[in-house]
């Protein structure tokens, strides 16, 4: 659905060029939710502008639903770019319009017929879940309110791709999530393929199906968000997957266990997929006749199944210690001993 071959932005300033986008692939199927990770500065609000041919790639093509993105101008662009809908972090409604006449511009601006035009205004309307609030101005709505009339806005003209520009970050995290499972529901129910940027993890962690990390300018890394989530490579991968587990607090933990309990091991174990269900620590306690204690868990839910991370120490005679450390590689959960640093 989408493809990025080689794409460079180089922005040419009074101060110099400034290069917000490096060579950058990618290649985004049909119908999934595909996220961008990164700091700020990373390029991801310039990539996502190329996406909709907002700005033209000083390197390398985009593609997007069929279409040279990068190369066409004008009435073609304008066509394309009806099937590219947007969502912002500040939502960008027109605050002089009521909820329905904010979804109903886009369809104005087609020359859609009024009749027709209310039908599918009530539609979008109930699929968003604003039932009620048709005649509210946005400065009476909440935030997740709002984001869901730029939502409805940009579900208009039936597009094929819904790109999202930090959608959420706006908003607290319970709304956050009701925002998320909305785009999940949609994309479900419409197959609508969904480009979002983000430099929360969370969010990645929730929807996505794949993400690419960018860093300056770069994609660093890519790729299913489990196995990213699993086996994370770049350091600032890292850094993103810390932010769901926590493992980054429980650093004074594990330094706090190794000083009270300088016997046995400290192991990391991460869990993906149905191996989160497995009860490893009471096998691990009876076939091997160790003591385990826990130091930190975390199990988090993503599209593909639950994520998990435990710290545990593993306590007792050497080689028994020794067989259950084998014995959990034996049962693929990834495994981490974790020594004085
Ligand atoms: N129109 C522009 N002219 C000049 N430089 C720009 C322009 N837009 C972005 N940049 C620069 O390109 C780099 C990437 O910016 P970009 O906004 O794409 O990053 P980002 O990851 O979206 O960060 P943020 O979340 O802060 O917007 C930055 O150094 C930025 O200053």
């Amino acid at each position: 659905m989408i493809q990025l071959k080689n794409v460079s932005k180089i922005y040419r300033t009074k101060n110099g060029e400034i290069s917000a986008v490096n060579d950058v692939n990618l290649s985004i199927n049909k119908g999934e939710i595909f996220g961008i990770i990164g700091y700020s500065g990373a390029g991801k609000s310039t990539l996502i502008r190329l996406l909709n041919g907002l700005e033209k790639p000083t390197d390398g093509t985009v593609e997007v639903n069929g279409q040279l993105i990068s190369s066409i101008t004008g009435n073609k662009l304008r066509v394309a770019r009806q099937k590219i809908s947007m969502i912002f972090q500040h939502f960008n409604l027109l605050w002089s319009r009521t909820v329905a006449d904010n979804i109903a511009f886009p369809l104005e601006i087609a020359g859609i017929a009024k009749t027709e035009r209310d039908k599918k205004v009530k539609e979008l309307i109930d699929l968003v879940g604003l039932s009620g609030r048709e005649n509210a101005y946005p400065s009476q709505l909440s935030g997740g309110q709002k984001q869901r009339v730029g939502i409805a806005r940009a579900l208009a003209n039936n597009p094929e791709v819904l790109l999202c520009d930090e959608a959420t970050s706006a908003l607290d995290p319970e709304t956050t999530d009701s925002i998320l499972e909305l785009l999940l529901d949609i994309n479900k129910r419409l197959g609508l393929t969904i480009v979002l940027i983000t430099h929360e993890m969370h969010v990645i962690k929730k929807i996505c199906n794949r993400v690419a990390v960018m860093e300056a300018g770069r994609v660093v890394e890519q790729g299913e968000v489990l196995q990213v989530f699993q086996n994370p490579q770049a350091d600032i991968t890292k850094n993103f997957v810390h932010q769901i587990t926590g493992s980054k607090e429980s650093q004074g933990s594990i330094e706090q266990i190794l000083i009270n309990y300088p016997t046995g091991r400290i192991v990391k174990l991460t869990f993906v997929g149905q191996k989160t269900e497995q009860p490893v620590i009471s096998k691990l306690i009876k076939q091997f006749n160790v003591e385990v204690n826990i130091v930190h868990g975390n199990i988090s839910q993503t599209t593909s199944g639950p994520y998990g991370t435990l710290l545990i120490q593993i306590d007792g005679d050497a080689q028994n210690v020794q067989n259950a450390l084998a014995f959990l590689e034996t049962n693929e959960i990834q495994t981490e001993v974790i020594e004085h640093a």
